[in-house]
């Protein structure tokens, strides 16, 4: 963000003064009170700055008529984000420095950042937070979707100075900076988000280096693309393992969820999966097994499992044709469920076709309808990529779609006993509205049962 140059002597009442608003804005208040009367006539700006002009203390230092040696309390800008068309942002650094590369998606979440910033699905991704005061409800222990953070980055407009929330345990940037994770403020997010609406996605380098050029910068970007690359490989497990948590008794909100369940033997391949995915299912009687994205299909199924669920995970379902044969082998053997990626490949494993859209979903209010029954659930969503309906072969029904832009947001082969949806029903952060696609998953696995015995 370019510096602002104040003239001098003046005080300051806006977000980007230098004055922490709180402070500005208390003492605007102080300065009503004890100058004017509230009730009646209009007041001019002119008086207002003459009435509090006097007691301002602002620790921005102002030299008169000299603009180069304005001095602030901290460091206006130390950090580039290059854009492949060419614009750079300039912005403060929080969090890790060093230099990434990575595809800029906006996501609209009020809430959340923590869940967002531990989602595998983000690996190769910007997230630029349209939501603008980042930070301050800090970092708790509870919130992590998994163990590590995998994003390149993340892009805020105005990191909060301070922390205020019960369950935080350390500041955002204290979290980042530990985690490697790079961060930059004071940028103006608006912006960049009305740029990828109106021209897509776009690959950008966040850098605190200042011994490369603009130009160094942006071809680093411009040679740089997240299609094509394989980046489950990165964010799966190593070693298949046993999940037993479920969702907490003072947080469970599901009527359907009893102690006395069924349960369900699940294998889970691990594309990147978020953590509330495993909590829900688990909440739901199912006992899983967690097995990294390259398991061989034909040892899950010597597991005897009653269901196999396909995961979230990052970049380009067409960059993992091993994943796609898996998944397979799987279809038509024993239930199967697909959560956005885990749907991508479900979706070509069944002979249709993905793409990447313009600029993808990314929130936690994106509107979708049920077809068979009308019903619209505001979901949590994270995704670039879609499934193209008229690709997908004679006996797959197309059960959900995205009411924002008319995408396929679900599908169902029955036959197969196959069902798939793009959105997230663990929400995390987002509505519970979905949550119920996990009670249909284990009502398939019951039905699958029954009708075996
Ligand atoms: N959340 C996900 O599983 C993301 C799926 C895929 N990486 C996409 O961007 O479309």
């Amino acid at each position: 963000m370019a510096t602002q140059i104040m003239p001098a002597g003046t005080a300051i009442i806006n977000n980007h003064s230098g004055v922490c608003p709180q402070i500005s804005l208390g003492f605007v208040r102080n300065a009503f009170s004890k100058s004017f009367s509230f009730s009646s006539e209009k007041i001019s700006r002119a008086s207002v700055r003459k009435a509090i002009r006097p007691v301002v203390k602002c620790s921005v230092q102002v030299a008169e008529g000299n603009a180069t040696s304005v001095k602030r309390p901290y460091t206006t800008v130390d950090t580039r984000l290059v854009l492949e068309d060419g614009t750079v942002w300039r912005g403060r650094s929080f969090g890790a420095t060093g230099t990434q590369v990575g595809e800029v998606v906006f996501n609209t979440s009020l809430t959340g950042y923590q869940e967002i910033l531990t989602d595998p699905s983000y690996a190769g991704q910007f997230v630029l937070m349209t939501q603008p005061h980042i930070g301050n409800t800090g970092i708790n222990t509870d919130d992590e979707e998994s163990d590590e953070c995998f994003l390149g980055g993340l892009i805020v407009r105005n990191l909060s100075a301070t922390v205020s929330n019960w369950r935080s345990t350390e500041p955002l940037s204290d979290y980042l900076k530990k985690r490697n994770v790079m961060g930059i403020t004071d940028i103006d997010t608006r912006a960049i988000t009305r740029r990828l609406r109106e021209d897509g996605s776009l690959v950008g380098v966040l850098t605190t280096d200042t011994t490369k050029t603009d130009e160094e910068i942006l071809d680093m970007a411009r040679n740089w693309s997240i299609v094509g690359k394989d980046l489950i490989s990165g964010v799966s497990c190593k070693e298949p393992y046993q999940w037993k948590d479920k969702t907490g008794t003072e947080w469970e909100f599901s009527k359907e969820v009893s102690a006395d369940m069924d349960t369900f033997n699940v294998v889970a391949y691990d594309f990147g999966v978020k953590q509330n995915i495993l909590r829900r299912l688990t909440s739901y009687g199912c006992k899983i097994t967690v097995v990294p994205s390259t398991w061989p299909a034909s040892e899950v199924l010597k597991l005897n499992p009653d269901g196999v669920l396909f995961s979230n995970g990052p970049g380009d379902p067409s960059a993992v044709p091993y994943a796609v044969e898996s998944v397979r082998e799987c279809i038509g053997q024993v239930p199967v469920f697909g959560i956005c990626m885990g749907h991508q490949l479900l979706g070509q494993a069944l002979g249709g076709k993905t793409f990447k859209m313009k600029f993808g979903h990314h929130g936690g209010n994106h509107p979708v309808r049920h077809l068979p029954t009308g019903r619209v659930e505001i979901s949590a969503q994270n995704h670039n990529y879609a499934v193209d309906p008229a690709s997908l072969p004679e006996g797959v029904e197309v059960t959900h779609i995205n009411l924002n832009d008319g995408t396929c947001a679900g599908m169902t082969f029955p036959a197969m006993k196959v069902m798939s949806i793009q959105y997230h029903p663990e929400s995390s952060p987002g509505p519970h509205d979905a949550d119920p696609a996990f009670y249909d998953f284990v009502q398939m696995m019951k039905q699958n049962k029954q009708s075996r015995s």
